[in-house]
């Protein structure tokens, strides 16, 4: 067994994210395209007798985080240690740089990263599709933030296809001060449609097409959130930083799958950095991210 193992596990992002009427089981059907952006956290695995969680925050306020064995990414060890049937226990550290609460996937990153990190601290070369299985069982976005990349997610959003992209694509992440539950914004999205029939996901016209030929312009246009309207209903000044990207130059804005994240999308760095200037004072944390980038991956 190695002594210790560290993984990145990437922020997610929806470039698009349409939203179905509620199923039986309370989820929502999703028709999703995913990308991974370079923000991560990093969880580190170490063997121990019992499993035990310190977090950290770098940028980042991590007192809502749980350090029980109801994290997420302490759960994923213990649901890899049954699949096996192994008798192993992990010391886990977590260094956050993604939002809580964000709409970035960041509980569900730690739970992919936790994934990787004990597969490979206790040798057990779990098989891709395993992982996969494994990570759905954990949360709808998990089994994306293994993969990475870009990628075409339905289901609950645990359903995930690689999807062809050419190029790189930066992107302003306004973070905000306090988090939002994503439970709460479906619940908010059911509220505003109450009554109204809402029509099955689709992705929008435009985007893989965009996409595949790597047009930021296109793709801008194209971005879409079914659950922007929501997280704007619980976070009205969402709706003023989003318009402030797109008069100033965004090629699309937009909220971060449930928010309260706000996503601007620009023509390269330094365009991301002169974005970034005009949008000083209108969000506590302002970062710049290069997208797409790989799923978690061992990288110590
Ligand atoms: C908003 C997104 O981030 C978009 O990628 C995801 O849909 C949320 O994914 P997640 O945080 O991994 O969600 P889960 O942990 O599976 O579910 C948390 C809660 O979100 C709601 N939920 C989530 C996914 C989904 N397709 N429909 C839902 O209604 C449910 O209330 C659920 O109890
Ligand atoms: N490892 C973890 N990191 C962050 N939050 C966690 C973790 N494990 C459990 N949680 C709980 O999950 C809640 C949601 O946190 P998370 O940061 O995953 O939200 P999110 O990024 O909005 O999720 P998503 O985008 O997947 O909907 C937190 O408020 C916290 O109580």
């Amino acid at each position: 067994m190695r002594g210790r193992v560290t993984v990145a596990a990437p922020a997610k992002i929806n470039l698009s994210l349409g939203v179905g009427p509620a199923r039986d089981d309370g989820f929502h059907p999703l028709a999703t395209v995913y990308q991974a952006v370079g923000l991560y956290d990093e969880v580190t695995v170490r063997p121990a007798r019992e499993n035990s969680l310190t977090v950290h925050g770098d940028g980042v306020d991590v007192c809502d985080v749980p350090t029980d064995a109801t994290n997420l990414a302490l759960r994923a060890a213990a649901r890899l240690a049954a699949h096996h049937g192994v008798d192993e226990a992990v010391d886990m550290t977590v260094l956050k740089r993604i939002p809580v609460a964000g709409g970035m996937a960041g509980g569900s990153s730690d739970a992919a990263g936790a994934l990787v990190a004990c597969d490979a601290l206790w040798e057990t070369g779990t098989p891709q599709h395993e992982l996969m299985a494994l990570a759905a069982e954990l949360g709808s976005d998990v089994p994306f933030c293994l993969v990475g990349g870009t990628a075409v997610g339905t289901g609950r959003g645990e359903v995930v296809m690689p999807a062809m992209s050419r190029g790189s694509y930066w992107w302003v992440l306004a973070l905000a001060a306090e988090g939002l539950s994503t439970p709460d914004v479906f619940a908010e999205f059911d509220r505003l449609h109450a009554g109204s029939s809402v029509p099955e996901p689709e992705i929008p016209d435009g985007l893989m097409a965009a996409l595949r030929t790597g047009d930021v312009e296109q793709l801008g246009t194209a971005l879409s959130n079914d659950l922007q309207p929501a997280a704007f209903s619980l976070r009205p000044e969402l709706e003023d930083l989003v318009a402030l990207g797109l008069q100033g130059s965004a090629h699309g804005a937009l909220v971060s799958g449930s928010g309260p994240t706000c996503l601007f999308l620009a023509e390269d760095e330094t365009h991301a950095a002169t974005l970034r200037e005009l949008l000083v004072g209108s969000a506590p944390t302002l970062l710049l991210a290069p997208g797409p980038v790989p799923g978690a991956r061992v990288i110590r």
